[in-house]
């Protein structure tokens, strides 16, 4: 798999009721890397993945454009803020949809998911409705579908949320094993989050919504809570942070 750097170029967007999002928007996202958004709500971050998924309906003044581009079938996998489970099918025919879908599902495919289920402390589970599961619960069968699809890039909006915060740090771990070479961009409002599992950290904010700051970090994630990148940044990036907060 090669990774795709994605380059914004001057984005405007403009809704089907005639608002309008960005102005000029300028963004590059690097190859194989982890960039995490951070932002206040309602700045743009899940439409910004939206559109990089090719599901945002909207217009698009400006360019977006990847590097190399895949075609659009195989370019990206994305996470979106519900878990949008089929409610018929249990958590581990949820967990192998992708390879259903395409017909390629086989023994090794099954093997595999039932070993996530388990790293993602859902053993048992895998013949449960995703009615008979718990918030957090879905959430990780979710983030395992997604994180199977092993696309060149990884679209994930808050995927870990709904998560306490142990669970959330085996979660974290395991995504960025999973997710090692390919393009990532992630969204959340957790501080802690993107200074364990980014590269680069992307802060939106302001009006029109731009880049307000933007952090490359030391080492490879996850980097341990006690990490002195995550030491250092921390508290300057909460001062940020609260001085975009409305
Ligand atoms: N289809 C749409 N039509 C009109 N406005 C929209 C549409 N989708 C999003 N918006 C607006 O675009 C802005 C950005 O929304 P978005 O969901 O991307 O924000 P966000 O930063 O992800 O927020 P949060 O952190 O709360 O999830 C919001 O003001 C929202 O109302």
């Amino acid at each position: 798999m090669i990774p795709s750097a994605i380059h914004l170029d001057a984005v405007s967007l403009t809704f089907r009721d005639g608002s309008r999002l960005f102005d000029g928007l300028t963004m590059n996202v690097a190859a194989g890397r982890c960039t995490c958004l951070l932002g206040p709500s309602g700045c743009g971050k899940s439409t910004l993945l939206r559109l990089i998924s090719g599901a945002a309906d909207c217009h698009l003044d400006g360019r977006l454009r990847f590097d190399p581009d895949p075609p659009a079938s195989v370019r990206c996998a994305w996470m979106g803020q519900d878990d949008l489970l089929l409610p018929w099918f249990s958590l581990l025919d949820n967990v192998l949809l992708g390879a259903r879908l395409r017909g390629t599902l086989d023994r090794d495919h099954t093997e595999r998911a039932r070993e996530l289920i388990a790293e993602a402390g859902l053993a048992g589970y895998e013949q449960a409705l995703p009615a008979a599961l718990s918030g957090g619960m879905r959430q990780r069968g979710a983030l395992l579908r997604t994180l199977l699809e092993e696309r060149p890039i990884m679209l994930m909006d808050e995927p870990f949320s709904a998560l306490d915060a142990l669970t959330r740090m085996r979660l974290q771990n395991l995504s960025c094993r999973l997710t090692t070479g390919a393009t990532v961009m992630l969204v959340t409002h957790d501080v802690m989050e993107a200074l364990r599992m980014a590269d680069r950290i992307i802060v939106l904010g302001g009006t029109p919504v731009a880049i307000k700051t933007q952090l490359d970090l030391a080492g490879t994630p996850p980097r341990r809570p006690g990490d002195p990148e995550i030491i250092r940044h921390y508290e300057p990036l909460l001062e940020i942070l609260l001085s975009e907060a409305p």
